[in-house]
């Protein structure tokens, strides 16, 4: 099941941020959206997580319209902001237990879920430790686990690699692209930084709030690089 948005706009004020947007994430594909600075990519996340709503626009998670049906949308949905959101002073498991409470999953259940979560990051055996003794990539593979326990449809990640350094960096492109390969979830992960798209990835180009250009990096960059593709499309006057 996929993310599917139409004809989403967005203004703060008289300052348009997001403007028609429409494209589509596909499930089992690591959907790139790629937008430079002030590209518009946190306002579109803000929206596609009801921090804030839109008058126009349609917004589908999973087949639930998110303004018709919020709580079964967000419940498709799994999220890993930019910002640290993991309690210090809790364990890893702690971290994970509280966010499945809140889930209305407790006891057996729970732990089974968690466990899984964990494992599919290579995080199962730093489970005890306290989550202040993680160093900034295990406590973003943390999140990522978090953010699987309710066994969502569509995973949304807001710029996930940002002040990790190089290793821990392509650590987490690696992992998360691994989780694609459950055909059931979709990913769209939010970036600025070409090299954390594969050839195979699905790219959805925002610039100055628009949608630029959607489709597989490898069909959209020819013959060039991505990075240089993407400098040819965001540094031209609009
Ligand atoms: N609260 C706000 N009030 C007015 N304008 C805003 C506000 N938040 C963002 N903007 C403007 O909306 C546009 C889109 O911003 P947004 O933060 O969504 O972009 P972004 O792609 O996430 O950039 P970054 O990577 O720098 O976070 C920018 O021109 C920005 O200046």
């Amino acid at each position: 099941m996929s993310l599917k948005v139409s004809d989403l706009s967005f203004s703060y004020g008289p300052k348009r941020a997001l403007d028609a947007v429409t494209f589509e994430a596909r499930s089992g594909k690591f959907t790139a959206l790629l937008g430079p600075n002030g590209a518009g990519k946190s306002t579109l996340f803000g929206l596609l997580t009801r921090l804030f709503t839109s008058p126009q626009g349609v917004i589908e998670v999973a087949g639930q319209d998110l303004r018709s049906a919020p709580r079964a949308a967000l419940a498709q949905m799994g999220i890993v902001f930019q910002q640290q959101t993991l309690d210090l002073d809790l364990t890893v498991r702690q971290n994970l237990t509280y966010f499945a409470a809140l889930h209305g999953l407790s006891g057996r259940d729970a732990r089974t879920r968690i466990d899984a979560a964990l494992d599919r990051l290579s995080m199962l055996e730093r489970a005890h430790e306290k989550a202040r003794a993680l160093n900034g990539g295990h406590r973003r593979r943390a999140e990522i686990a978090r953010a699987l326990i309710h066994q969502p449809k569509v995973l949304l990640l807001d710029e996930p690699t940002v002040g990790l350094d190089a290793a821990a960096r392509a650590a987490i492109t690696t992992h998360v692209h691994d989780l694609t390969q459950d055909h059931a979830l979709t990913v769209l992960w939010a970036t600025h930084l070409t090299d954390e798209v594969l050839p195979d990835d699905d790219v959805v180009l925002l610039h100055q709030g628009r949608i630029r250009a959607t489709g597989p990096a490898q069909d959209l960059c020819g013959t060039q690089t991505l990075k240089d593709w993407f400098l040819s499309q965001t540094q031209a006057p609009a």
